[in-house]
């Protein structure tokens, strides 16, 4: 049987995964995407993927089913579901909404199968984190069909699903630390006389640079920090302001705070 992937909610999220997957050679017509607004479908219509305003039309007709609403929208999902009189059957239902566990998605769909995941958006540049954390009606088969699709989103990183929460706050939010650090650094360059698109890019090379030093070497960031500051030179003053301003502590408080709230979610769902 010809796969059929559905994506409920067209945002930023689903469209990183979907072009993701079209990169990796699955076909644009294979693809289904619902969502109530109808201008935020148009970069799906371009891309030949098939699009409707009708989540249940997508929930009918596709055999795997990716949920992409806010944590916030899927009670709502949920209700439509039940008034409309949809119930899911021996489909593979995947989730990339935090919070949102395995446990839960099996009483919601016990009929199927469900895979939490936790995708980031550098999925659109095939840069991405993909982890995944198969529920217990998930199997083996389900887990290589998931793996075909996402795999060229990224790194798939297979998760016990009760640390997920915390790996989100890393990878899934991570890209938005980044960017306000690239965002604060250019200010710096333009501070110091730079144009800022020059500082822009030399910021966003310094994080790409660094990122694949530590994933090349395999050395620990340490070492690789120690490598870059001279004695008596220019780094260690400048790690000496970021020290004195809480940059460690401000990063391990985002981490903690993320998770928290992740967990928080659950509340949406019950
Ligand atoms: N944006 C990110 O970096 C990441 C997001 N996620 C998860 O992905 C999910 C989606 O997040 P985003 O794509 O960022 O949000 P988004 O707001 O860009 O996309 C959600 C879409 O759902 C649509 N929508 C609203 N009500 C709906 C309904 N009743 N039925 C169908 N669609 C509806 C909205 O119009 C919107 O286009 C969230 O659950 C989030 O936790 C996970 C990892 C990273
Ligand atoms: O901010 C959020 O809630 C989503 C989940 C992880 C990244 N973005």
């Amino acid at each position: 049987m010809e796969n059929k992937v559905g994506f409920i909610g067209g945002g930023e999220m689903a469209y990183a995964v979907a072009m993701g997957m079209l990169k990796g050679g699955l076909k644009p017509a294979s693809i289904h995407v619902s969502n109530p607004s109808p201008g935020k479908l148009e970069r799906y219509k371009k891309e030949g993927m098939n699009t409707t305003s009708d989540n249940i039309q997508v929930l009918q007709s596709c055999n795997i089913i990716i949920l992409c609403v806010k944590p916030q929208i899927f009670p709502t999902l949920m209700k439509e579901m039940k008034t409309r009189g949809f119930k899911s059957k021996n489909q593979l239902i995947i989730s990339v909404i935090a919070g949102l566990t395995n446990a839960k998605m099996e009483e919601i769909f016990p009929d199927s199968r469900v895979i939490r995941t936790m995708p980031n958006t550098p999925c659109l540049v095939q840069s991405g984190v993909f982890l995944y954390s198969a529920g217990s009606s998930a199997t083996p088969a389900d887990v290589e069909l998931l793996l075909q699709l996402i795999s060229p989103c990224g790194e798939c990183i297979s998760l016990a699903e009760h640390l997920i929460d915390a790996a989100q706050s890393i990878c899934g939010c991570g890209p938005a630390y980044i960017y306000t650090a690239m965002d604060a650094l250019a200010d710096g360059g333009v501070k110091m006389g730079l144009p800022r698109a020059l500082s822009i890019k030399l910021a966003a090379q310094a994080f790409v640079g660094a990122g694949k030093m530590h994933l090349e070497t395999g050395l620990h960031p340490g070492v690789l920090k120690d490598a870059v500051t001279s004695p008596g030179g220019v780094t260690i003053c400048a790690l000496h302001e970021l020290d004195k301003a809480g940059f460690r502590a401000a990063l391990i408080n985002a981490v903690t705070t993320a998770t928290n709230r992740s967990i928080e979610m659950r509340k949406y769902n019950e």
